[in-house]
């Protein structure tokens, strides 16, 4: 009878034996940002994420990680709609920012993109000068008051921790900076505009250590102002910096919690396989 009622509970998607292993997660004292719901997502034929549903914390870091394709970017990208520039792309579901339908057809992406910012892997910083790279999104926005710049280019540049090292050079160019220096500038240029999230996508992997060391600890800071959300494939780094851990596998989410209880008392087998290297 008992064997009977279990397998039930395991056909209607219930895993018992994982709840009552480890912790679940509880978002009751924290202030939701994001928030996914039923959510698919198609390449054309292909589905590459499978019936999300997360909430992200307000001024915290949530780290994605999971296996190579299991759709962490896919799902990160989705906060500042960058697959509505893949023609085959194909959404089930909702995505809410505040409360705010990302996807609804009343929401100006230009807009969206200013609240949700986004830093990539490599960084792509614009070949003009530390200034200039700085300044882009308020110029964009028809500020071109020089005081106002001044003290916008001095503050980003100060949160993003680099202010010390480039000060004296603000009007050389961007091009020949280091790749750490780069990747913070980058992160200058989002935070400018004051946005309301960072997505940040694999920030420090084309890093060297010494650099990653200072990306990871501009992350514990930022998240005073914004919220972060972070995709990475190096789990130390997940539990350095961030608050949350979602687990992802094959285009489902598999598990969320708070990063400390995540990695030392998983819930899901799946999740301990991973994070303690027996797959990925
Ligand atoms: N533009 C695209 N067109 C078609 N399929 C795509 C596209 N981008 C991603 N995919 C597929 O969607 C799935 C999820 O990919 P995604 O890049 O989101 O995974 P990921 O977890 O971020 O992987 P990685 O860690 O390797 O970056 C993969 O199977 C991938 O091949």
């Amino acid at each position: 009878m008992e064997a009977v009622k279990e397998q039930k509970n395991v056909s209607r998607g219930i895993d018992i034996e994982s709840m009552q292993r480890g912790p679940r997660v509880n978002l009751d004292n924290e202030t939701l940002c994001l928030e996914v719901k039923d959510f698919n997502l198609f390449y054309g034929d292909k589905q590459a994420l499978h019936n999300i549903n997360m909430q992200i914390p307000k001024n915290r870091v949530t780290a994605f990680i999971g296996p190579s394709g299991c759709g962490k970017s896919t799902l990160l990208r989705c906060f500042n709609r960058m697959n509505d520039l893949i023609d085959s792309v194909r959404m089930e579901g909702q995505l809410l920012l505040d409360d705010m339908d990302i996807n609804s057809p009343s929401v100006n992406v230009a807009d969206l993109r200013r609240q949700v910012g986004m830093v990539f892997q490599k960084p792509n910083p614009f070949p003009k000068s530390i200034y200039e790279n700085v300044a882009y999104g308020l110029r964009l926005q028809g500020v071109n008051d020089r005081s106002t710049l001044d003290k916008v280019v001095e503050k980003s540049l100060k949160g993003a921790a680099l202010w010390d090292e480039v000060k004296d050079r603000l009007h050389e160019s961007a091009m020949g900076m280091s790749g750490g220096q780069q990747q913070r500038l980058v992160i200058a240029r989002a935070i400018a505009i004051e946005p309301e999230v960072l997505l940040l996508d694999e920030p420090a992997s084309a890093l060297d250590p010494l650099s990653t060391l200072k990306i990871e600890e501009l992350i514990y800071e930022l998240k005073e102002k914004y919220t972060i959300v972070i995709v990475t494939h190096n789990m130390q780094q997940a539990a350095r910096v961030s608050d949350y851990t979602a687990f992802m596998y094959m285009g489902e989410l598999i598990e969320f919690g708070a990063t400390d209880e995540l990695f030392t008392n998983p819930n899901k087998k799946q999740t301990e396989d991973y994070i303690t290297g027996r797959y990925g």
